[in-house]
């Protein structure tokens, strides 16, 4: 495994290597040992997988409470998968990154807990397979506009609209969104 650095200091890639032979492949996808020492001491507790269609944007989403560190991967298809950092505290406050994940790259983001996330599928459709460092604490889920004219995102829509839940339909604004310390 290989752990390649965003321009956001805590947003790290993961590069697995992929054994491939006449049979298909085998990867290693996550290890303890090698996340602690390459990534974040921490521990994973839930295991997530969503599949979406074509042109679906999830997101941009994050926890006040159990803050969620996260980390994904897509096993089918290929999604922009964006990171958003709402540390106030933090020198890239109110910066993004974003990179392909693809079934084909077999990259996998690491998000640690204090930023958004979200994704939007790029190919037919996506399958979705992420770690979190807690549980799902829907009362204090927060959804951040993934249009902001702040954070100025650059989606790869290719002029079609994406299609949200209401939920994300209705983000904060940045400059109206509950932040970290
Ligand atoms: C996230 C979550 C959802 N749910 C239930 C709640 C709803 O009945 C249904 C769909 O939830 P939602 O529309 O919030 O799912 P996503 O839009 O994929 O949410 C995720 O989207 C972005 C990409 C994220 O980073 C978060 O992990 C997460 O917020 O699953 C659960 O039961 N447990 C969960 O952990």
């Amino acid at each position: 495994m290989e752990v390649i650095s965003s321009p956001i200091a805590d947003v790290k890639i993961i590069q697995p290597k992929v054994f491939g032979d006449e049979r298909g492949f085998f990867m290693e996808t996550f290890r303890v040992d090698w996340f602690k020492e390459h990534c974040a001491d921490v521990e994973f507790v839930q295991d997530n997988h969503s599949k979406s269609a074509h042109g679906i944007l999830r997101g941009l989403h994050y926890q006040l409470e159990q803050t969620q560190g996260k980390l994904v991967r897509v096993t089918s298809g290929a999604v922009y998968d964006v990171a958003v950092d709402m540390r106030k505290s933090s020198k890239t406050f109110g910066t993004w990154f974003g990179v392909e994940l693809s079934a084909q790259n077999a990259r996998q983001l690491w998000v640690p807990a204090g930023f958004a996330h979200g994704f939007y599928v790029i190919s037919d459709s996506a399958e979705f397979v992420y770690k979190c460092t807690d549980y799902y604490h829907p009362a204090s889920e927060v959804s951040l506009a993934f249009d902001d004219p702040t954070l100025k995102i650059d989606w790869p829509f290719a002029g079609e609209a994406p299609i949200t839940s209401s939920k994300d339909a209705q983000g904060y604004a940045l400059a109206d969104a509950p932040v970290f310390d």
